[in-house]
């Protein structure tokens, strides 16, 4: 891998559907992200934000073009290496996909589990120590059904860092979070990225989140319009 850039897009065009109904929704994304960086996806809905997040982060095929994702192509991977690379990644998405029967604590230690078998009391003191972070303390033996949506969105946030993924993927992370948190969500990734050298993507419209990226990227119509490096 270029060791600067866990990843780079070149070239990268996707489309959906077929026939008549086929329609391009990216065209010519060329991008690289550098390595511990906050990067932000903006522009308006529809404008390929999620398509593109979804690609680089392996949840996609790519079609057309490259993706080099940790010294990888994903264009044309085999099913394995995808499989192998997702365990490096971290996604926090809307529909959080908390498992409804499981306790905060039991969710977030479901994103140790694909990192192999750490015995069950680290396990437990990370997941805890994840959810103290996000501010769920006092709120690790509570089932999804008794938390906020804020709240579940806190757990899927601690699931998706607990297993110290080498890039964090995140659409709209903080959308249902209160400021306090939302700033110790964004410090947490922020400081991941200074200390253990954690890349993020992230979908966010939240001016907050705009103020601490390292770089905005803009899509308008399936295209980057703009992108500005805030470190420049
Ligand atoms: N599964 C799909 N099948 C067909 N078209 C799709 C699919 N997913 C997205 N699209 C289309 O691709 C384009 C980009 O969608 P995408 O969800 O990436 O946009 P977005 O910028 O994330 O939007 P939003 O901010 O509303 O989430 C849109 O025109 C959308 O209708």
């Amino acid at each position: 891998m270029d060791s600067k850039h866990p990843i780079a897009a070149r070239n990268l065009n996707h489309w959906f559907g077929t026939g008549e109904a086929r329609k391009q929704a990216l065209f010519d994304i060329n991008l690289e992200v550098e390595l511990g960086s906050l990067t932000v996806l903006v522009g308006p809905s529809g404008s390929g934000k999620t398509t593109l997040l979804t690609l680089l982060g392996c949840l996609r095929e790519v079609q057309d073009g490259s993706v080099d994702l940790l010294g990888h192509e994903l264009h044309g991977a085999s099913g394995a290496l995808l499989t192998a690379l997702r365990r490096r990644l971290g996604f926090v998405f809307q529909a959080h996909n908390l498992h409804n029967s499981l306790t905060a604590r039991q969710n977030v230690v479901m994103g140790l589990q694909v990192h192999g078998n750490l015995p069950a009391e680290q396990a437990d003191a990370a997941a805890s120590h994840l959810l103290g972070l996000v501010g769920l303390g006092d709120r690790l033996d509570y089932l999804p059904a008794n938390l906020s949506g804020g709240q579940k969105q806190r757990v899927a946030v601690a699931r998706a860092l607990v297993g110290n993924p080498d890039i964090i993927f995140a659409d709209e992370p903080t959308a249902a979070l209160d400021r306090v948190t939302s700033a110790n969500v964004v410090a947490l990734i922020k400081r991941l990225g200074r200390e253990r050298g954690t890349t993020t993507v992230m979908v966010t419209h939240d001016n907050r989140i705009l103020d601490q990226a390292d770089r905005i990227v803009t899509l308008e119509e399936g295209r980057i319009v703009k992108s500005i490096d805030a470190n420049a």
